[in-house]
């Protein structure tokens, strides 16, 4: 089938949450993972390419990501997402702006949209100001982010040194006005040379207006909540039709394990709330720097197949603040991401094939360590993370890939009940 919008996401979470919300119109989304190596065969309306770039040096995420836009131009696209995380994690020097230019340079485009907002997760945009929940970005969890500590909310000042091009915004009241006058903004600031656009949003019926206006751009950018009414839109203007028959699970091993790499504040919750009912073993990233992973790796395999055990690096901000000190932050988040990606493949050699993963960057090492290509989308089990399916070594396995802040407390035990429902 032709590829109505070909999708690039910064993270692993980011790709799941974005599929799984495309997924809700009944459309088939694929979710390949990395850009394939072979030229596109069996694709979808909505393709999805998940990278691990969100952090990694501006040049490398940029040449991924023109890759990734390579290949979804190969399936007949001529509509691109550039997907990111709705708290806007990024640094100075990006990767949302840079990536966002180099496509647009790419697609020869003069402008293109940022909206991170996603009501159904408490991010909202007002004024150019992004909230979590009831709070600023910068006074939110999110300003102790391990990688992205995010120190600002506005989103204007945030991209501003990420491009080089004039930023401007297009704000509530106008969205509330209706497609046609964001359409009007958009071309007016286009003529004042404004590239790129944050536009406000702080509910799902502001987030329809702005896909309406937009249905046509070549390039979208945001988290996952604005591509949600596209499918809508693309239907009625004759571009797709519903095409997915209800995706049941594979036949699933019983064995599962929790893995948590994320210190956001909402994981932090979810891992104390399971810790109440689960084996757990702490990793200690200065451990693991001096002594290796054996000894965890020792216990996972005495634990029954038949408990789920919950391994994590969670950790509040003094405690990732002095590890950091002390090792770096890249190799601090290095060496828990290869520890935990580890643990998975020793958790689905020993028979457990349903993996609970908290964090992108995580997400990311575990599903590469898996030998992912390419995951099928099920049911949603909080907004933004879907369970997913796909083999690993031949085995049917399940991964909810969970982004750090996603979910309420007790997320780990109702991933899990639903896979059994
Ligand atoms: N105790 C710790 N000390 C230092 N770094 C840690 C610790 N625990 C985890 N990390 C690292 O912090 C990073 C957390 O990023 P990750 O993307 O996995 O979670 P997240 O940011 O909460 O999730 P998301 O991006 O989906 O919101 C990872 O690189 C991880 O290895
Ligand atoms: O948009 C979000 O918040 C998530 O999909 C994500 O990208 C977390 O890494």
């Amino acid at each position: 089938m032709k590829t109505i919008l070909g999708c690039i996401a910064d993270d692993f979470t980011g790709a799941t949450d974005l599929a799984g919300v495309l997924a809700r119109s009944g459309v088939k989304v694929n979710l390949r993972i990395g850009v394939p190596k072979t030229p596109p065969t069996n694709t979808a309306a909505f393709e999805v390419i998940a990278l691990k770039c969100r952090t990694s040096p501006t040049e490398d995420a940029i040449a991924e990501c023109l890759s990734a836009l390579s290949w979804l131009k190969q399936t007949g696209a001529s509509r691109f997402f550039w997907k990111y995380c709705s708290t806007f994690d990024s640094t100075d020097k990006g990767n949302i702006g840079p990536v966002a230019e180099a496509i647009m340079a790419d697609l020869k485009i003069d402008q293109t949209i940022y909206c991170p907002a996603f009501p159904e997760n408490g991010r909202s945009i007002f004024m150019g100001n992004l909230f979590v929940g009831e709070q600023p970005l910068a006074e939110s969890p999110m300003k102790d982010h391990p990688l992205t500590p995010m120190r600002d909310s506005n989103l204007i000042r945030l991209l501003t040194p990420q491009t080089t091009a004039p930023v401007g915004l297009a704000n509530r009241l106008c969205v509330a006005s209706g497609p046609d006058a964001l359409r009007a903004r958009l071309d007016d600031l286009r003529d004042d040379g404004v590239v790129h656009v944050v536009v406000d949003a702080v509910a799902n019926g502001d987030l329809r207006v702005i896909a309406d206006a937009c249905r046509n751009m070549p390039l979208i950018t945001g988290g996952s909540a604005v591509a949600m009414a596209l499918p809508d839109f693309y239907m009625s203007d004759g571009l797709l039709a519903q095409d997915a028959s209800e995706y049941t699970a594979p036949q699933l091993d019983e064995g599962a394990i929790v893995l948590s790499g994320s210190c956001s504040a909402m994981t932090r919750a979810q891992v104390a709330a399971f810790s109440n009912q689960a084996e757990c073993y702490k990793l200690d990233p200065l451990d693991l720097a001096n002594n290796g992973d054996q000894p965890v790796r020792e216990w996972l395999q005495n634990i029954p197949k038949d408990v789920v055990p919950l391994i994590y690096a969670t950790a509040e901000p003094d405690a990732v603040r002095k590890v950091q000190e002390k090792l770096g932050t890249e190799k601090a988040g290095e060496i828990v991401e290869n520890a935990l990606a580890r643990l998975a493949v020793d958790a689905r050699n020993q028979g457990r094939h349903r993996f609970v993963v908290a964090g992108g960057e995580t997400s990311g090492a575990v599903t590469k360590a898996l030998e992912i290509e390419q995951l099928t989308v099920g049911a949603e089990i909080v907004p933004g993370v879907p369970w997913t399916f796909s083999k690993s070594n031949g085995i049917n396995i399940a991964l909810a890939l969970k982004s750090g802040n996603f979910g309420t407390e007790s997320f780990f035990s109702d991933a899990l009940e639903l896979l059994n429902s």
